[in-house]
């Protein structure tokens, strides 16, 4: 029988919802001398163990799925939602998904600043390439990792157990050590599904390979040999590809409708520019040198158009605005359809984002990479070129020349990278990753409801 167990004092959140006896008997097992601040009174907690005790009567629950993500760039959370997306298209209300930047909502500096930190380094390029590599070893990032592991635990407990995970899954390279330590901590390793799903192609941070995962998703061979190399041993490791939202998989689109929808011009072919979510890159002489060579001088008329999507950087889209062009140019902030945007145009421009150019893919786009960050993005750039799906040049000038010529007398080579975009694309990974999880969880069975039995009932199972 499931019993409450009365408490007489006080009690932190974790302690509330859980049950100390359920996290390892006591708080002696959390590393760190931070107290959680949220309190509740007695009778909460009571009424929370009868909740419990009523969800947990039913054999079937309905699982939590806790996704831990940091908006560094706009590629994780696009992973994210992509896993939400796919796990409710897949399995309907067997799942409940929380996205969350558990780091950003409980704990402190640096671990609640790092998008701000994020932008400002890859700003400073040869800064992050310092941090990047100078973080690479394992003991030099555990180290790390642990002392702020050790300052946040209570924080990072309270942000995790909030959630009752059944399955953590973490897309952020950051959001292994800490997570898997605290489930260790209380005993819950076994109980709590605990899976990685990198989201970089190539030359990725050794800081997502950690052994203590049900799953490491990779999404290339090559980043399945990292892996390997780094000590994951081959049943942990799936290669199904980097996951992108069902929308870019399962919608059919038309190119006319799409433009027609979008109000572009119907006929002209078009060029996507971008760069990542927070609009990286030489975008703005890009964009200007664009506006001239597809611009023919001796017929007086475009011979394209442009379309440029500036992500969250607003200065940007405030500056192209205001410039005159001579070519039909359409110039955006965040959009978030951006399989509409890709589906309507015919090529693209970016750096070298993984996200950004696994979708570009499936839709078949050729792609010219102008710009890639050190490090982390460094390998994108042959994964693209090598496979022929696309060019990689510096150069703004150069950049506009190619794509006036696959516009107009270079049509076959566009032609030829289109198929070869096509090729390499992995429009059911996100689908094939869901399934996989899914599977973990049914391989769990009752165990999965075994956390939240014992939470309240601990003292009378023993
Ligand atoms: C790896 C251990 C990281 C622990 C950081 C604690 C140190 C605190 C100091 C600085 C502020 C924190 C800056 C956080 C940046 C967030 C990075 C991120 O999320 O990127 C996402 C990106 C991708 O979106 O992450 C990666 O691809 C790999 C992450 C690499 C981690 C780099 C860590 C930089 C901090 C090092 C500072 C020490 C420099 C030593 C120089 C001798
Ligand atoms: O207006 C926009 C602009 C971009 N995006 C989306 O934002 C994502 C951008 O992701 P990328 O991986 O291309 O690049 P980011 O720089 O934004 O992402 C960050 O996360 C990545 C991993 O997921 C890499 O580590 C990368 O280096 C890091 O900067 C793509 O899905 C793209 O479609 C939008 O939805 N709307």
């Amino acid at each position: 029988m499931v019993m409450a167990v009365g408490h007489h004092r006080k009690s932190s959140i974790t302690e509330k919802l859980f049950g100390g006896s359920y996290f390892g008997g006591s708080s002696n097992h959390v590393v760190g001398h931070r107290k959680c601040s949220v309190e509740f009174e007695d009778d909460d907690f009571e009424e929370l163990d009868d909740a419990l005790e009523l969800t947990q009567i039913g054999a079937e629950r309905t699982k939590n799925v806790l996704i831990l993500m940091s908006d560094t760039g706009g590629g994780h959370r696009a992973s994210a939602e992509a896993i939400r997306a796919a796990f409710q298209l897949e399995f309907g209300d067997e799942y409940r998904i929380f996205v969350k930047d558990v780091w950003k909502e409980y704990t402190g500096w640096p671990l609640n600043d790092m998008e701000r930190s994020y932008k400002f380094m890859v700003k400073h390029v040869q800064l992050w390439k310092v941090a990047f590599h100078s973080t690479s070893p394992k003991w030099i990032h555990s180290l790390y990792l642990a002392a702020i592991a050790a300052y946040y635990a209570k924080e990072v407990e309270a942000g995790l157990m909030e959630y009752k995970p059944d399955i953590i899954i973490s897309v952020h390279p950051l959001m292994q050590h800490i997570p898997l330590w605290v489930l260790k901590w209380q005993g819950l390793q076994k109980k709590v599904i605990f899976v990685t799903v990198i989201t970089d192609l190539n030359t990725c941070h050794p800081t997502w390979f950690h052994p203590g995962v049900n799953r490491c998703y990779c999404p290339s061979q090559e980043v399945a040999k990292r892996a390997l190399v780094d000590g994951l041993e081959e049943s942990q490791v799936r290669v199904y590809g980097l996951p992108i939202r069902p929308s870019f998989a399962r919608a059919v689109l038309s190119k006319d409708k799409l433009r027609e929808e979008l109000e572009m011009d119907p006929d002209l072919p078009a060029v996507l520019l971008m760069g990542g979510g927070e609009g990286m890159g030489p975008v703005k002489k890009t964009a200007k040198a664009l506006g001239n060579s597809l611009f023919d001088e001796a017929q007086g008329k475009p011979i394209g158009q442009l379309i440029i999507i500036c992500g969250r950087n607003k200065n940007l889209v405030c500056t192209l605005q205001s410039e005159e062009w001579k070519i039909p140019v359409k110039v955006r902030g965040f959009e978030t359809q951006m399989e509409k945007w890709m589906g309507a145009c015919d090529c693209l421009i970016t750096k070298a984002g993984p996200g950004t150019i696994a979708e570009a893919l499936i839709r078949g786009l050729p792609i010219i990479l102008n710009d890639y960050i050190p490090g982390q993005e460094k390998g994108n750039v042959p994964y693209v070129v090598d496979n022929g799906a696309g060019i990689f040049t510096r150069s703004p000038k150069e950049t506009a020349r190619i794509v006036a010529e696959w516009f107009s007398t270079k049509t076959d080579e566009l032609k030829r990278m289109s198929e070869n975009s096509l090729k390499l694309a992995q429009p059911e990974a996100v689908f094939d990753i869901v399934k996989d999880i899914h599977e973990l969880a049914l391989q769990r069975g009752p165990l999965a409801n075994v956390p939240y039995i014992l939470t309240s009932s601990f003292t009378s199972l023993i």
